[in-house]
């Protein structure tokens, strides 16, 4: 498994890669959530292992820290083959992609992260590989430069993206299989954070796993980061037991969000109430004025918004709602409001 290649794991430090790979579920029982997506899948895989054939292409999109790494490795668990890991970003020449795919034994699997990042020579030399199985190499150079046709094995691509607006059509036409991937509720984050919890084999109370769930932003990945952090203060602080009162007092010190806002969430809710009066204001104005692309904002920050009830979609654009004002702390000013 070529795990380094995954840009991804630039962002942890030794310790937490270490931590993520132990928490990571293998299986799809380990998996919790998601259920219609897993449901669709199960079959899938199962009516692909009794053909022995090659699951599928399959596309995960949504939000980071949701699963979708976890799903592509939890594939290849449940087809029992292996897998090859890479990303749009690193894969800069089409004869990176034909060392990769020419390694592919039968129904392996090839996972690409960030699969909306891929350069357009490489993504549409992926596509006869992905419709085929074949692809042309360079041999030689020079005068006697030629092209030849080589037979790849039946394999399966796994793409990930928290951006499937920027892929192309015809990439995301090639994909058979497309899974979304969407926020996780406070309960299904409990369970998770009871399971993480005894894998590092650190006691916790049940409202002590509420009570991080319900800041984690609806992410897993984020579930855990903040256990981790909490787990450091019940040993310090107290006899290593994750009480509420610890809980409350590590997530206060933290200044973790009651909510689990992020900063660019917060940004865009301030946003829109001081700049744009509550709203309503338009995608592309918004993102000029937080600065951030707006498909960004549109498949990675608002989903979370209007699924927690702090921003609404209008014909007009976006606006806050009560609950925004109430979170940050502000109040209406008089003539806001007065239209509706
Ligand atoms: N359903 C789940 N149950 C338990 N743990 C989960 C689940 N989904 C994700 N996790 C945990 O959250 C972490 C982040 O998940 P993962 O890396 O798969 O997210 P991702 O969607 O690939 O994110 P990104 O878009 O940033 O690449 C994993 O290490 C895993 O431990
Ligand atoms: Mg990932």
């Amino acid at each position: 498994m070529n795990e380094h290649l995954n840009p991804d794991n630039e962002h942890y430090s030794n310790e937490e890669l270490d931590l993520e790979r132990k928490l990571r579920p293998l299986s799809f029982d380990d998996f919790t959530g998601q259920e219609q997506a897993i449901e669709n899948l199960k079959i899938f895989v199962a009516a692909a292992n009794q053909r022995d054939e090659a699951l599928d292409h399959t596309l995960f999109h949504g939000p980071p820290g949701l699963g979708k790494t976890t799903l592509a490795h939890i594939l290849a668990n449940e087809l029992n083959v292996g897998i090859k890991v890479t990303s749009g970003p690193v894969l800069d020449k089409p004869g990176d992609l034909a060392g990769l795919l020419t390694n592919l034994d039968e129904r392996d699997v090839l996972f690409i992260d960030e699969i909306h990042r891929l350069s357009p020579i490489v993504e549409e030399y992926l596509y006869s590989a992905m419709e085929d199985y074949k692809i042309d190499i360079m041999i030689e150079s020079g005068p006697n430069a030629r092209t030849v046709q080589i037979n790849l094995e039946p394999f399966t691509l796994i793409g990930a993206t928290t951006r499937s607006g920027l892929l192309t059509a015809p990439m995301r036409a090639r994909f058979g299989i497309s899974s979304r991937l969407n926020y996780y509720s406070k309960e299904l984050l409990t369970t998770i954070i009871q399971r993480s919890a005894m894998i590092l084999k650190v006691p916790i109370s049940m409202e002590a796993a509420i009570e991080i769930a319900g800041r984690s932003r609806g992410t897993p990945r984020i579930a855990n980061a903040l256990l981790r952090r909490v787990r450091d203060f019940a040993q310090i602080k107290g006899d290593g037991t994750i009480t509420i009162e610890i809980s409350k007092f590590a997530l206060q010190s933290l200044n973790v969000d009651a909510h689990g806002l992020d900063e660019m969430d917060n940004k865009i809710l301030n946003t829109i109430i001081d700049k744009f009066k509550g709203g309503p204001v338009g995608i592309s104005t918004l993102a000029t004025a937080v600065g951030e692309n707006g498909e960004t904002i549109e498949e990675v920050y608002e989903p979370f918004l209007i699924q927690e009830g702090f921003i609404m979609r209008t014909p007009r654009g976006r606006e806050v709602t009560e609950l925004a004002y109430k979170h940050l702390n502000k109040t209406k000013g008089p003539d806001q409001g007065a239209l509706f």
